[in-house]
């Protein structure tokens, strides 16, 4: 293999140690050199600099810059004593901030300072470090940032303030900042107002909700401007451009947690500084050709539209609100009728239950993008025939429902590290529909405990999945308007009955959808998942920590 030129290459001290540093094919590397055994070491990265070599990919320096150095250096938030001969033999220093993983798919952001024998070497460095990282064309200059004030434990602002902007400012991200006054007004702002063209990314701090609202702004935004419309539900939508970060501030942060693998805000700080990009399926939710909602995570009827409901009532709780409403509901055991219809994805690489997880460079899910760039090629008269083709594979099943799922991801969160379908994908174009019928009480717990163990929570006579691009749901007692108007004014008599007496069986008539946390006006819903439709700074869960992969090992 041809060598490539060493971009730099000095020896520096680091902790009082000599060092070989090298920047070279996009990576700065330090090892120990021979003389530095003679050394006595004193501390290091992370307070134990061990014997060995560490490499950083540029990819992942966050920042460079020249550090003041005294005879007393801080490094790691610790003073460090840097002995009067190193002062005086290496006075000038710079300071690389880069990510470094944890456990668990938690990043930080650590800093490690080299001492140089001369200024200009120092200034060498750093801008030959600011000129590779210049060469980074996916990393965010400018931001829009939304803060939902009242998310979760109501931590949003101070999350925010205190973990991620300065984060931002050393990566010199410059941001607009908006915190919410109202429920949709990060929605309103970015569909009308917001000058998109100022910026590289939208970033959310919030729950679920909030991701929710910034897609709804981004995509109506996206297809008003393309002349789409959203209300037709055979309209093939245009993906947006913008990326979005999610700083999870919420109550459940499932697309936080499936898509990055740990809900917390600095490792998500530290996904958008460094410009990853993931994509994500989107459904569109349809009512009577009139388009109701869109949704990246759950939609649920029955089991968890009712624990929505039930929980919208005691926001006052916070998080907790979930538990008490999930106990609540499980103990009602209200089941639905209806008619489930849907169209199985057949010419895709995966299976709902086989085994494989969706994890950053997901190969199923690239096989997608690959047919969706094809697809771009159909002409109107072969999208035609496909449709055609398409009627004749829709399944129909009709039933008695404890729940209906339909998972575009696979909805892991904290509460069910494996989600409500472990196997499904960001980015196919497809939704796993699940289907769980009416059963006893202690089979659906059973069911239910299973999102939290290791076994399978399909491998159950009364539990099915499917793998769907569409599907439809029409409840037993279908609404038409005046349906509508009717169930509304007997609703407070219903669930008058119902509260009062939850072991009945007096079922209410229709159960709410919960999609992606916010409760649909109507039941009878039909679905479409777009596949790649918006895009996050995430880039899926990793599967090994870089440390543990022998490929570039950060410390040997
Ligand atoms: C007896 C043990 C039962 C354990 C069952 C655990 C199953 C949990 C699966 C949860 C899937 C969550 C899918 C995501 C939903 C969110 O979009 C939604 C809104 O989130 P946020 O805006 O952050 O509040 N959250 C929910 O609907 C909560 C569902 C909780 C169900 C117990
Ligand atoms: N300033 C605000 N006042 C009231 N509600 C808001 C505000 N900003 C956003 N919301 C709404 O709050 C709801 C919950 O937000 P979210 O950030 O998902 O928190 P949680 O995860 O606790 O539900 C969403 O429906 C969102 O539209
Ligand atoms: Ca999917």
């Amino acid at each position: 293999m041809e060598k490539q030129p060493k971009l730099l290459s000095s020896q520096l001290l680091l902790k009082n140690r000599l060092f070989e540093v090298t920047l070279q094919r996009a990576t700065l590397s330090w090892k120990d050199t021979p003389a530095a055994g003679r050394r006595r070491a004193s501390g290091g990265i992370n307070g134990t600099l061990k014997v060995g070599s560490y490499c950083v990919p540029v990819s992942e320096i966050i920042a460079v810059r020249e550090t003041e150095v005294d005879s007393r250096t801080k490094d790691d938030g610790r003073w460090q004593k840097m002995s009067q001969a190193s002062a005086g033999t290496h006075p000038f220093a710079f300071t690389v901030s880069y990510v470094d993983r944890g456990s668990r798919h938690r990043w930080r952001c650590s800093d490690v300072t080299f001492h140089c024998p001369d200024g200009a070497l120092c200034h060498q460095w750093v801008q030959t470090i600011k000129e590779q990282l210049l060469l980074l064309t996916n990393r965010p200059k400018h931001l829009l940032v939304y803060i939902n004030p009242f998310g979760g434990k109501q931590q949003g602002k101070r999350i925010y303030e205190q973990k991620v902007a300065p984060l931002f400012s050393r990566a010199s991200i410059s941001t607009d900042v908006i915190v919410t006054e109202r429920a949709n007004h990060a929605r309103d702002h970015l569909r009308t107002d917001a000058d998109l063209k100022k910026y590289d990314g939208v970033v959310c701090v919030g729950g679920d909700g909030m991701f929710s609202e910034v897609i709804h702004g981004l995509i109506s935004r996206t297809q008003r401007e393309a002349g789409v419309d959203e209300n037709c539900p055979e309209e093939k939508l245009v993906p947006c451009d913008l990326r979005i970060g999610i700083i999870p501030a919420g109550s459940t942060d499932c697309i936080c947690y499936a898509t990055v693998g740990v809900n917390d805000p600095i490792t998500s700080a530290l996904h958008i500084i460094v410009g990853d990009s993931q994509a994500l399926d989107v459904c569109s939710v349809h009512h009577n050709s009139t388009f109701l909602r869109y949704s990246v995570s759950l939609l649920g009827y029955g089991f968890y539209g009712d624990v929505l409901t039930d929980s919208e009532r005691k926001r006052w709780m916070g998080p907790a609100r979930y538990d008490i409403s999930g106990l609540k509901t499980f103990l009602t055991h209200n089941y639905y009728e209806g008619t489930v219809s849907f169209l199985p994805a057949t010419d895709i690489l995966g299976t709902p239950r086989d085994k494989t997880k969706c994890r950053a460079g997901c190969y199923v899910c690239q096989d997608s993008e690959w047919r969706l760039s094809e697809d771009k090629q159909l002409c109107k008269l072969d999208e035609d025939v496909l449709d055609q083709e398409e009627d004749g594979r829709w399944q129909v099943i009709r039933s008695k429902f404890l729940a209906i799922n339909a998972a575009s991801m696979s909805c892991a969160c904290p509460r069910s590290p494996k989600g409500l379908s472990p196997a499904a994908h960001l980015a196919d174009g497809t939704a796993d529909l699940i289907l769980v019928r009416k059963c006893s009480r202690l089979d659906f717990l059973r069911h239910l405990l299973r999102h939290t163990s290791k076994d399978d929570q399909f491998d159950l006579a009364f539990v099915e999945v499917h793998r769907v691009r569409r599907f439809r749901f029409t409840p037993k007692h279908c609404e038409s308007d005046s349906e509508l108007d009717l169930k509304e004014s007997g609703k407070k008599l219903f669930s008058h009955i119902c509260r009062d007496h939850p072991a009945c069986g007096c079922a209410t008539v229709n159960s709410n959808w919960n999609c992606d946390g916010e409760i649909l006006q109507h039941a009878a819903i039909e679905v479409r998942v777009h596949c790649q439709l918006v895009k996050l700074f995430a880039r899926g869960i990793e599967e090994l920590p870089v440390f543990e992969d022998p490929c570039c090992p950060s410390a040997i």
